[in-house]
């Protein structure tokens, strides 16, 4: 670790982070009372540079902006009178707040609460319950949903019975003070919500989370009686929402790899006739549904890089009521909430854009309107260096056109480039605050141009472009990467020489396979990697997916599960390579970067491996967060350096990555962080 990127990462976290210290640094749940006049919020708090952010509920007045700190972790949910307001108060209980006493109720539940539904014109709540050991999904990070799980050194034992990790739906019952499960046994439900008739769940006949890839859309009818099937499909179900009156569901029908990250078609089912009626979105994804009323529904959607919110009807029709393709809203991808104004109706959402962090807006024909702004001098001096984001398009060699979003050094081009592959495969970049990842400003203020491309199998252009890496991934995706690389050569934005591949997940699979496939990489940076699909199949969490999306059988010796394998091409790689993992993740467990590291080293390559001992999927915890940035940092300075180039972004005379602000001498990280295990092979 060299002491220059160590300081520029650790001045780049104290200016950024520290005026935040203490304010909510993001908006993760937004609940408007029925009548519009106030929002519960949740939203993460960082109190320490040392600490993860953790989530906080608050309560905002629309007509004064007053907020006032409920605690609590959420997220929440209204009664239909807006009198009682039910929030997430500890992760395995929840607290019922009446509005107009000011008196509070908790009630404890068997697991951790993932989702909260009040019923229409009733008391009870309905609770989304996950098991301790319950696994949470890759998109959140992996490994255990509980803090509180046994520590590994009780010695877990697993065995094939499938009878661990459940979810179920549970009833809260204010009046009688009771609450009891209201799923069956043997039915493990994902999302739910109240229906005239009962609960409509997404669930299936297995806890695991590579069950979720085939579960159903079921009428839950008690917890003695197996569920009724309504609906299914070829594709994953999700976006559940049960209309006010309970006739009617709402749900997406999407190409999914991940839970957690559903863009596809909406449709609506009349839970009466059972007919089936599709909203007719256009090229627009559908990523979050709201129902306004009982006849109409609030959606968002992303259409290639736009941000789009509309409103639909019971009959499929589709108005768009608010678009952008500079801002966005929401996480992984678009969502807002219908809100009742002065004004009419209109939609609430955290807004934001790769300049400024999210904003709680409410927007309406007048206008829009923010309520609270997250953004603070950290978050201006990230903007100040954070150079240029500009929407970008080449062709592929088969003629499709890609898009993606490039961020640039204020300095006149050609810039070093950083390929930076989303994960999912189904997943999509869009001009947002954090660009997925949150690396970008500091690479780009370090003197590289990073490009987030979307090749096919991206999110947000229709469920036949998100089809096109089914069965080939590692295929024609590939030439959508490597064609961009020449489109940006051709333009004279880009030294060909210094051009590095990294990514998460099927990020960190495409820039090793990427290694594999072409030498122009100067350096390749897989992080949560798949190197070899066939261990990957018999470790992970998630066999459904490569099953799914390599459309093959794991026994085929002859089939994708090999050809599109990192790891036995790894002699062919002359790019070098550092490999990053995290100890807990089940979705792509650390053996994934270990093989391709002994592969490489077998070889004689020049591979590096940083396996993170207690991180999961995400490299989340403030010290292994710091150790990752230094290590990408040098890495990158070793084999492409940025030095030459002129740092136009630098506010007025500061240096903006290497004046002190905190002690540097500090080790990073902190020895509780410490990678268990690094290993180093200069093969040339
Ligand atoms: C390559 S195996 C699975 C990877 C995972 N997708 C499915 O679960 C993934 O890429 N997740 C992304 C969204 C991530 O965690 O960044």
């Amino acid at each position: 670790m060299t002491p220059t990127s160590r300081s520029s990462v650790e001045n780049y976290r104290a200016r950024t982070l520290t005026p935040g210290l203490g304010r909510l640094i993001d908006i993760t749940d937004i609940a408007p009372s029925p009548g519009g006049d106030r929002i519960a919020v949740t939203g993460n708090v960082m109190d320490s540079l040392d600490r993860p952010p953790h989530p906080t509920c608050h309560l905002i007045e629309v007509a004064t902006g007053k907020i006032r700190r409920l605690g609590g972790v959420g997220p929440s949910a209204w009664s239909s009178d807006g009198t009682s307001l039910a929030y997430v108060n500890t992760p395995t209980s929840v607290a019922i707040l009446d509005t107009v006493t000011g008196s509070r109720r908790s009630y404890e539940l068997p697991g951790v609460i993932e989702y909260l539904r009040f019923a229409p014109r009733k008391s009870s709540v309905l609770a989304g319950v996950a098991q301790m050991s319950a696994d949470r999904s890759g998109a959140d990070g992996s490994g255990a949903l509980s803090q509180d799980a046994p520590p590994l050194e009780t010695h877990p034992v697993e065995d094939s019975s499938h009878d661990a990790g459940w979810r179920h739906a549970w009833r809260i019952d204010p009046e009688e003070g009771t609450v009891c499960q209201v799923s069956p046994p043997g039915w493990n439900v994902w999302e739910a919500d109240w229906c005239a008739a009962g609960i409509v769940a997404v669930a299936s006949r297995h806890p695991e989370e590579s069950a979720w890839y085939h579960a159903r859309i079921v009428m839950l009818r008690g917890p003695h009686t197996p569920p009724r099937v309504i609906a299914r499909s070829a594709a994953q179900l999700g976006l559940l929402c049960a209309s006010p009156d309970g006739t009617a569901i709402a749900y997406a029908e999407a190409i999914c790899s991940d839970r957690g990250i559903v863009a596809g078609d909406a449709k609506i089912l009349d839970l009466h006739s059972q007919e089936i009626t599709p909203v007719d979105s256009g090229n627009v994804d559908v990523t979050s549904l709201a129902w306004r009323d009982e006849s109409t529904l609030l959606a968002t959607g992303q259409c290639n890089l736009t941000t789009v919110v509309a409103e639909a009807t019971r009959d499929g029709n589709w108005r768009q009521v608010w678009s952008s393709e500079q801002r966005t809203c929401g996480d992984w991808y678009p969502n807002a909430v219908p809100i009742a104004t002065d004004d009419g109706p209109g939609f609430a959402a955290a807004i934001h854009d790769y300049g400024h962090p999210p904003a709680l807006t409410i927007v309406t024909s007048a206008g829009e309107h923010t309520l609270l702004d997250t953004g603070n001098p950290g978050s201006d001096y990230r903007r100040s260096i954070g150079g240029t984001l500009h929407a970008t398009r080449w062709h592929a060699p088969d003629g499709l056109e890609i898009a993606g979003l490039l961020a640039t050094p204020n300095s006149p081009p050609p810039h070093p480039l950083i390929v930076l592959i989303h994960g999912g495969p189904v997943a999509a970049y869009r001009p947002s605050w954090n660009l997925i990842y949150d690396w970008t400003p500091l690479l780009v203020a370090s003197g590289y141009a990073v490009l987030h491309p979307n090749p096919r199998g991206s999110g947000g252009r229709g469920q036949q472009f998100a089809s096109l890496v089914r069965g080939d991934m590692g295929g024609a995706d590939t030439h959508d990467l490597i064609s961009a690389v020449d489109a940006l050569t051709q333009r004279g934005a880009i030294d060909p020489q210094r051009v590095a591949v990294t990514g998460r997940s099927y990020g960190g699979y495409m820039s090793a396979w990427l290694a594999t496939q072409d030498d122009r990489w100067a350096a390749a940076i897989p992080m949560a990697p798949v190197t070899n699909w066939i261990s990957q199949h018999f470790t992970t969490n998630i066999n459904s997916f490569d099953e799914i999306f390599l459309d093959d059988t794991v026994t085929n010796p002859a089939g994708r599960f090999f050809s599109r394998s990192p790891i036995f091409f790894a002699e062919r790689v002359r790019t070098p390579v550092l490999l990053i993992g995290g100890g807990q993740d089940r979705c792509t467990p650390p053996g994934q970067a270990v093989e391709f590291h002994h592969a490489l080293s077998h070889h004689e390559k020049d591979s590096t491996l940083v396996i993170y001992p207690n991180e999961g999927h995400h490299i989340n915890s403030p010290g292994a967060r710091s150790h990752l940035l230094v290590a990408l940092l040098d890495f990158l300075d070793q084999h492409m350096p940025a030095a030459g180039a002129p740092d136009r972004n630098r506010p007025s005379g500061s240096s903006p990555l290497q004046e002190p602000v905190t002690d540097n001498s500090a080790p990073v990280p902190p020895a509780a962080h410490d990678p268990r295990q690094a290993g180093r092979n200069r093969g040339r």
